[in-house]
Protein backbone atom coordinates (compact mmCIF):
# COMPACT_ATOMS: atom_id res chain seq x y z
CA UNK A 1 0.00 0.00 0.00
CA UNK A 2 1.18 3.16 -0.70
CA UNK A 3 2.19 6.13 1.55
CA UNK A 4 -0.14 9.24 1.99
CA UNK A 5 1.40 12.30 2.93
CA UNK A 6 -0.83 14.05 5.04
CA UNK A 7 -0.45 17.52 6.99
CA UNK A 8 -2.03 19.07 9.47
CA UNK A 9 -1.67 22.32 11.47
CA UNK A 10 -1.40 23.04 15.49
CA UNK A 11 -3.15 26.46 15.11
CA UNK A 12 -2.89 27.94 19.23
CA UNK A 13 -4.29 31.08 21.01
CA UNK A 14 -3.22 31.76 24.26
CA UNK A 15 -4.09 28.09 26.09
CA UNK A 16 -6.34 27.05 23.69
CA UNK A 17 -5.76 25.22 20.19
CA UNK A 18 -8.30 24.40 17.21
CA UNK A 19 -9.63 21.56 16.63
CA UNK A 20 -11.91 20.34 13.65
CA UNK A 21 -14.72 17.71 12.76
CA UNK A 22 -14.55 15.76 9.79
CA UNK A 23 -17.65 15.87 7.76
CA UNK A 24 -20.02 13.03 7.85
CA UNK A 25 -19.73 11.06 4.23
CA UNK A 26 -15.59 11.22 4.35
CA UNK A 27 -13.67 8.76 5.60
CA UNK A 28 -13.17 9.04 9.27
CA UNK A 29 -16.51 11.03 9.04
CA UNK A 30 -17.59 12.69 12.68
CA UNK A 31 -13.54 12.24 14.06
CA UNK A 32 -11.74 15.23 15.16
CA UNK A 33 -8.64 16.71 13.72
CA UNK A 34 -6.35 19.46 13.17
CA UNK A 35 -7.27 21.36 9.43
CA UNK A 36 -5.30 19.88 6.73
CA UNK A 37 -4.96 17.26 4.12
CA UNK A 38 -2.92 15.57 1.32
CA UNK A 39 -0.09 16.95 -0.20
CA UNK A 40 -0.45 17.31 -3.48
CA UNK A 41 2.03 16.81 -6.80
CA UNK A 42 4.43 19.48 -6.97
CA UNK A 43 3.87 20.54 -3.57
CA UNK A 44 5.88 21.71 -0.65
CA UNK A 45 4.47 20.37 2.90
CA UNK A 46 4.33 24.08 3.50
CA UNK A 47 2.46 25.12 0.70
CA UNK A 48 0.14 22.05 0.98
CA UNK A 49 -0.98 23.29 4.94
CA UNK A 50 -1.30 26.91 3.48
CA UNK A 51 -3.71 25.82 1.13
CA UNK A 52 -5.95 23.31 2.93
CA UNK A 53 -5.81 25.97 5.24
CA UNK A 54 -7.04 28.61 3.08
CA UNK A 55 -9.98 25.72 1.64
CA UNK A 56 -11.47 24.66 4.81
CA UNK A 57 -11.27 27.61 6.95
CA UNK A 58 -10.53 30.44 5.28
CA UNK A 59 -7.70 31.79 6.99
CA UNK A 60 -3.49 32.27 5.98
CA UNK A 61 -1.40 30.78 8.15
CA UNK A 62 2.02 31.10 8.62
CA UNK A 63 4.09 27.84 9.18
CA UNK A 64 6.04 27.11 12.18
CA UNK A 65 8.21 24.08 13.12
CA UNK A 66 7.43 20.54 13.22
CA UNK A 67 5.58 19.37 15.95
CA UNK A 68 4.99 15.71 15.69
CA UNK A 69 5.23 13.58 12.70
CA UNK A 70 3.34 9.88 12.96
CA UNK A 71 3.14 7.12 10.28
CA UNK A 72 -0.06 5.58 10.81
CA UNK A 73 -1.62 2.08 9.05
CA UNK A 74 -5.22 2.80 8.93
CA UNK A 75 -7.13 -0.78 7.15
CA UNK A 76 -7.45 1.45 3.88
CA UNK A 77 -4.21 3.52 3.94
CA UNK A 78 -0.54 4.39 5.38
CA UNK A 79 -1.26 7.93 6.30
CA UNK A 80 2.39 9.55 7.54
CA UNK A 81 0.81 12.82 8.88
CA UNK A 82 3.59 15.61 10.27
CA UNK A 83 1.65 18.65 12.69
CA UNK A 84 3.04 21.82 12.12
CA UNK A 85 2.60 24.65 14.39
CA UNK A 86 1.09 27.52 12.73
CA UNK A 87 -0.37 31.22 13.45
CA UNK A 88 -3.40 32.39 11.48
CA UNK A 89 -2.12 35.97 9.85
CA UNK A 90 -5.22 36.65 8.70
CA UNK A 91 -8.87 35.85 8.62
CA UNK A 92 -11.44 33.87 11.12
CA UNK A 93 -11.76 30.62 11.20
CA UNK A 94 -15.01 29.68 9.01
CA UNK A 95 -16.24 25.97 8.92
CA UNK A 96 -16.37 25.73 5.03
CA UNK A 97 -15.73 21.68 5.20
CA UNK A 98 -15.69 20.93 8.79
CA UNK A 99 -19.31 19.46 10.58
CA UNK A 100 -18.04 22.05 13.81
CA UNK A 101 -14.48 23.66 14.51
CA UNK A 102 -13.80 24.39 18.08
CA UNK A 103 -11.32 25.91 20.33
CA UNK A 104 -10.28 24.14 23.51
CA UNK A 105 -8.27 24.02 26.37
CA UNK A 106 -5.80 21.06 27.13
CA UNK A 107 -7.35 19.63 29.79
CA UNK A 108 -10.97 18.98 27.32
CA UNK A 109 -9.06 16.46 25.07
CA UNK A 110 -10.25 13.24 26.60
CA UNK A 111 -13.86 14.57 25.37
CA UNK A 112 -13.39 14.55 22.01
CA UNK A 113 -12.67 11.15 19.54
CA UNK A 114 -9.89 12.18 17.57
CA UNK A 115 -9.07 10.24 14.29
CA UNK A 116 -6.68 7.29 15.93
CA UNK A 117 -3.23 8.44 14.38
CA UNK A 118 -3.41 11.46 16.42
CA UNK A 119 -3.59 9.14 20.10
CA UNK A 120 -0.02 10.18 20.73
CA UNK A 121 0.42 13.81 19.85
CA UNK A 122 -2.81 14.28 21.94
CA UNK A 123 -1.29 12.62 24.67
CA UNK A 124 2.01 14.86 24.14
CA UNK A 125 -0.12 17.87 23.94
CA UNK A 126 -2.26 16.66 27.48
CA UNK A 127 0.92 16.44 29.02
CA UNK A 128 2.97 19.17 28.38
CA UNK A 129 5.41 19.64 31.55
CA UNK A 130 4.42 23.27 33.16
CA UNK A 131 7.65 24.26 31.78
CA UNK A 132 7.05 23.80 28.15
CA UNK A 133 3.07 24.84 28.99
CA UNK A 134 4.55 28.11 29.52
CA UNK A 135 7.18 28.28 26.82
CA UNK A 136 4.37 26.78 24.62
CA UNK A 137 1.47 28.59 26.24
CA UNK A 138 -0.30 25.99 26.99
N1 LIG B 1 -6.30 16.72 8.08
C1 LIG B 1 -6.04 15.75 8.94
N2 LIG B 1 -6.08 14.45 8.51
C2 LIG B 1 -5.83 13.52 9.43
C3 LIG B 1 -5.52 13.81 10.78
N3 LIG B 1 -5.32 12.64 11.45
C4 LIG B 1 -5.49 11.64 10.55
O1 LIG B 1 -5.40 10.44 10.78
N4 LIG B 1 -5.80 12.16 9.32
C5 LIG B 1 -6.07 11.36 8.14
C6 LIG B 1 -7.51 11.39 7.70
C7 LIG B 1 -7.41 11.17 6.22
O2 LIG B 1 -7.30 9.78 5.99
C8 LIG B 1 -6.10 11.85 5.85
C9 LIG B 1 -6.26 13.27 5.42
O3 LIG B 1 -7.32 13.36 4.65
P1 LIG B 1 -8.20 14.65 4.38
O4 LIG B 1 -9.57 14.14 4.21
O5 LIG B 1 -8.01 15.75 5.36
O6 LIG B 1 -7.56 15.09 3.01
P2 LIG B 1 -8.01 16.32 2.13
O7 LIG B 1 -8.35 17.49 3.02
O8 LIG B 1 -6.91 16.47 1.12
O9 LIG B 1 -9.38 15.85 1.50
P3 LIG B 1 -9.72 15.08 0.16
O10 LIG B 1 -9.33 16.01 -0.95
O11 LIG B 1 -8.95 13.80 0.18
O12 LIG B 1 -11.20 14.87 0.27
O13 LIG B 1 -5.32 11.84 7.04
C10 LIG B 1 -5.48 15.17 11.21
O14 LIG B 1 -5.24 15.51 12.38
N5 LIG B 1 -5.75 16.09 10.25
MG1 LIG C 1 -8.72 17.85 5.07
Amino acid sequence: MDTTEVVAALIKEQDRFLICQRPAGKSLALFWEFVGGKVEQGETKEQALVRECQEELGVIVAVGDVFWEVTYHYPDAIVHLTLFEANIKEGTPQKLEHQDIRWIKKEEIPHYDFCPANKDVLERLQNLPVRETTHRGF
